[in-house]
């Protein structure tokens, strides 16, 4: 289902994307822009803010149906509060308050009366039918005693209790606590520690009965207290009553107290503990005068009696109700010395409550968590040492489900920081292998930093040979080899081992080259996906009798963005027709000038066939790598390289290539390429000589690992076998991890501004495939040309060519992080798929100026995606079932389409809307959850607070995709 972005949400409740995030913000939710997605829960949460929308409508009559009788009068200027998704209110437990919202700084206002309301209200936790049974239940059966919390937050008078009126002592707390079947822990742990040791004394009482009078809700005092001094937010009946059981005990409470009960208890449980409680989530606690001060002035008198059971409830009250309990009777209540629980109070104290009712330890907005890509729910929790299943819970309210061992992608493991005020960030390949280094005390940007001249010595440099099909890259290879093997390399056999090593001489010196044998820039971009850096300077052939060539651009633009030098070796100029300075004037429109040109590239003619010029070809990639580079290497400490091809042997095993880089490896060493770890049991090299050892940029036949790494995976030897085999393992099982994870979207025109506003960058690559060489052109001219608006972001084009979308481009784009606009042109085939695995954006237009028009708006950062309504499915109600957990559950079958859970609904009864803008929160295929059920099938479905349902009825379900632009 596609989540709706801000804008959308905004226009539908009539106001600015501005006002909507302020007000998120406001509510405790961080949204980047107004392109930004909001789950499900935050969507509601707005709505309810804005309650004049539409579609609250239904809701608002609902909550006003449900207003408790004896409920003081609402103060008339006020906003509802039963507005605020009123269906979810009162009794469900899920009520609560969402810890993670922010505090309300004004108390005693109305705006700050409302919003805790709403937030009690929120839909997150409401939303899930299973979490709340109990609460739901108790509630059902007092229900007479529970108003919506709505209405009792806003009314301050009213709703505080004043301690005459105040419970007896000796009765039991009222059900409200029990409303929240996930409040008693904490609340009641941190409470009753306190109360005992009299802190809340003095307070109370003082509190309660101004609380109670004429003050706003008594709230007034809780309400403003951030973090809520002792336990602001919590619930007066706090903690243990959670327990259902309690729940229709409620009879002996003050009218008082009932009134703005539920929403309270609910709330309050769920609140964490004051002393842990971040000022944010304490917000909401803050916030809730209207509860607070309910809750507190029915405690007041309530700890008297329940004293023990309460003795929470006395500092939990968030404004009179702390002071109560102990204060007024000065000890905690009877019900001590239950060491159990009061350990587990203990240990709850270092953790709060949150979404979803269940206890995992919070950061504090900036903690900061660092996850594999690929990470599990496992491996948060483990971080954060919280219950795996618990994080499950928060996940499920927030939207989203997962198992514990399914690894998520950066944007779900955001969005459940956020709620636990984490923020998570997920570490690249590179930050990976070094973090996984550094957990072996392996540190390898810090052993190259200590490396200064006394220890570096000069290395031959790694040549990729790059270029069109059959402009002879191949043969040229080979010319170069055999130039070698002629100079008498020991008459050794020569065989393909992915890479070789030659010595030529360059200027009376001896000079080595390494070159990777598997020509073409798919290899060399393919490794660079894996964070290999293996080439230094790239050969780029092109035929002097066919010219510059798709390939040729291509590849002259993979090396480009890899930043590594090129050398043009102008081949076949033994063939007739060769015309090598039409090679060199095209190449110079791709900015390859020739050093006679007055440019900085060194072009050299040869002939592969005819083996002409080959050592000037040599001598000039040497001069290239002594011009522009520095290439040194320490030889004497434990190697490090990178994989470069590797195969499975029948008689010897795995047998892999690697490339040196620095170091020098021996046999004997252990080693780790990937996952594939061993001890070295033999070297050979290109010429199938035994070797016994190999330094910097030489690369070798390894046999003795355990299996076959991939091209481009990098490879350390290390002083112990175990350590290798460990690295390696662990790799392996975030190998594992990250093949299940979901890709991480890359950047795309329309997040391009929002990656900007973080950050994160500073300029939009793209790359332009086109049908004609002229269309091409004229948009990259086109784009050229876009005034950014200021220095800080730029466009560039990395790659155009013509003809349709290749895997290579793909593959450049996730290199790159680029976006490619295709003109005219469409993808090859599987390329889309490929795209979407690796979050790459493919945009397709017809006409330049559309074109033009996006990327200059994604530039500028006012690229706002449309969205239309499509019609998923829908169903028929065949019978409703009465539940007391979940309200009333449509029994349906499919009639056409698909019902998803979470999409959008409507009510449509004898061909009229009944009721709009509806959620399917529940499907059920017989007792099982599912998330879609198709036509033809039968199965339940809730529509959250949305009871009025009838057989016949049909739910229509839709959601808003965004529409494709043309
Ligand atoms: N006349 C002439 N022919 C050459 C020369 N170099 C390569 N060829 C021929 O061009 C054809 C293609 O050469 P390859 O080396 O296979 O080209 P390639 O670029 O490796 O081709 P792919 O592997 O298909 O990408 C072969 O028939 C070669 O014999 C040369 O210098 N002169």
């Amino acid at each position: 289902m596609a989540k709706p972005r801000v804008h959308q949400l905004a226009k539908e409740l009539g106001i600015t994307s501005k006002e909507a995030i302020g007000k998120l913000q406001e509510l405790g939710e961080f949204v980047k822009g107004p392109s930004s997605t909001v789950e499900p829960p935050v969507e509601k949460k707005l709505r309810s803010a804005f309650p004049q929308a539409a579609g609250e409508k239904p809701a608002e009559n609902q909550a006003k149906a449900a207003e408790p009788k004896g409920s003081a009068p609402k103060p008339s200027g006020a906003p509802k509060p039963g507005v605020a998704k009123p269906g979810a209110a009162a009794p469900k437990p899920g009520n609560a308050p969402k810890p993670g919202a922010k505090p309300t700084a004004k108390p005693a206002t109305q705006q700050a009366e409302t919003k805790p309301a709403q937030k009690a209200s929120g839909p997150r936790p409401g939303n899930n039918p299973f979490s709340t049974q109990q609460g739901m239940n108790r509630n059902e059966s007092s229900a007479p005693s529970a108003p919506k919390p709505g209405a009792a937050a806003p009314k301050p008078g009213a709703a505080a209790p004043k301690p005459s009126g105040a419970p007896k002592p000796g009765a039991k707390p009222g059900p409200r606590p029990g409303n929240n079947p996930f409040s008693s822990q904490q609340g009641m742990g941190k409470r009753n520690e306190r109360g005992e040791r009299g802190q809340g004394g003095p307070r109370p009482a003082g509190r309660n009965q101004r609380g109670g009078g004429p003050r706003p809700a008594g709230g007034g005092q809780g309400g403003p207290r951030p973090a809520g001094g002792n336990g602001g937010p919590r619930p007066a009946g706090g903690g243990r009553n959670q327990r259902p059981a309690n729940a229709g005990q409620g009879g002996p409470r003050p009218a008082g107290n009932n009134a703005p009960r539920p929403a309270n208890a609910g709330g309050g449980g769920n609140r964490p503990s004051p002393n842990m409680m971040p000022a944010k989530m304490a917000a909401p606690a803050a916030g809730a005068p209207g509860r607070g001060g309910n809750a507190g002035g029915g405690n007041g008198p309530r700890r008297g009696g329940g004293g023990g059971f309460n003795r929470g409830p006395g500092r939990g009250g968030p404004g009179g109700g702390r002071g109560n309990a102990q204060g007024a009777f000065g000890r905690g209540g009877g019900r001590r010395g239950k060491k159990k629980k009061q350990n587990r109070r203990d240990q709850d104290q270092i953790q709060a409550p949150t979404v979803g009712g269940v206890v995992v330890p919070r950061g504090d907005g900036e903690t900061l968590i660092r996850l594999r890509r690929g990470a599990s729910i496992m491996d948060f929790a483990e971080k954060i040492n919280a219950n795996p299943a618990s994080l499950i819970t928060v996940l499920f309210h927030l939207g989203e489900m997962a198992t514990q061992t399914q690894s998520l992608d950066e944007e779900t493991f955001e969005l459940l920081g956020a709620e636990l005020g984490y923020k998570v960030q997920v570490v690249s390949p590179e930050d990976e292998e070094r973090e996984l280094f550094e957990s072996f005390d392996i540190n390898l940007d810090a052993e190259a930093e200590g490396e200064d001249d006394d220890v570096l010595e000069i290395r031959p440099p790694v040549v990729t040979v790059m270029g069109h099909v059959d402009h002879g890259k191949t043969r040229l290879l080979d010319a170069i080899r055999n130039t070698n093997v002629i100079e008498g390399e020991a008459g050794g056999i020569t065989q393909h081992i992915g890479a070789y090593q030659i010595r030529t001489e360059v200027e009376g010196e001896e000079r080595a080259l390494t070159f990777i044998d598997t020509p073409g820039h798919e290899a060399f971009t393919a490794m660079r996906a894996r964070g290999a850096k293996v080439t230094d300077i790239a050969v780029l052939v092109v035929a002097a009798d066919d010219g510059v060539m798709p390939q040729t651009v291509e590849a002259l633009n993979h090396a480009k963005a890899a930043e590594v030098p090129i050398v043009v070796a102008v081949n076949k100029i033994d063939k007739e027709g060769a015309s090598p300075d039409k090679i060199r004037g095209q190449l110079t429109e791709y900015g390859l000038i020739p050093e006679e040109y007055g440019g900085d590239t060194m072009f050299v003619d040869v002939s592969a066939r005819q083996g002409l010029n080959i050592d000037e070809l040599l001598e000039a990639i040497c001069l290239t790598a002594d011009g522009a580079l520095e290439l040194t290497a320490n030889p004497n400490k434990e190697a490090r390289g990178v994989a470069i091809e590797a195969n499975l042997d029948k008689g010897r095993g795995a047998v892999s290539t690697v490339l040196v880089q620095s170091g020098t490896l021996h046999i004997g060493d252990a080693i780790v390429a990937g996952v594939a770890h061993g001890r070295v049991r033999a070297m050979f090299d290109e010429n199938g000589n035994a070797v016994q050892e190999a330094g910097p940029s030489r690369p070798v036949q390894v046999l003795g690992l355990s299996t076959v790494p991939r091209a481009g995976d990098t490879f350390i030897s290390t002083e112990e076998e175990r350590t290798a085999r460990q690295i390696a393992e662990k790799r392996e099982a975030a190998d594992r991890n990250a093949m299940l994870a979901k890709r991480r979207k890359r950047v795309t025109l329309e997040s391009f501004d929002a990656a900007v506003a973080e950050g994160n960058m500073d300029t939009l690559n793209l790359i332009i495939k086109g049908d004609v060489s002229g269309a091409v052109e004229a948009l990259e001219e086109s784009i050229m040309k876009i005034d950014a608006g200021g220095d800080e972001v730029q466009v560039r084009v990395i790659h155009r060519g013509v003809g349709a979308i290749t895997q290579n481009d793909v593959n450049l784009a996730t290199v790159d992080n680029a976006v490619i606009i295709g003109f005219n042109v469409r993808p090859a085939e599987r390329v889309t798929e490929l795209a979407d695995r690796e979050g790459v954006e493919l945009k397709f237009y017809t006409v330049i100026y559309r074109a033009l028009e996006e990327i200059e708006a994604a530039v500028k950062g006012m690229l706002k995606p449309e969205y239309e309504e499509v019609e998923l499915g829908s169903a028929e109600i065949r019978e409703v079932f009465r539940s007391s957990k979940w309200g009333n559950i449509a029994g349906s079958i499919v009639k056409s389409g698909i019902i998803k859970r979470n999409s959008k609904a409507r009510l449509v009864r004898d061909g009229n809307v009944v009721q709009d803008n509806l959620t399917i929160e529940s499907l059920r295929r017989f007792k099982d959850d599912a998330t879609e059920v198709r036509e033809g099938y039968e199965c339940g479905i809730g529509l959250g607070s949305f009871n009025d349902i009838k057989d016949g009825d049909i739910i229509e379900t839709w959601e808003l995709q965004e529409k494709p632009r043309v």
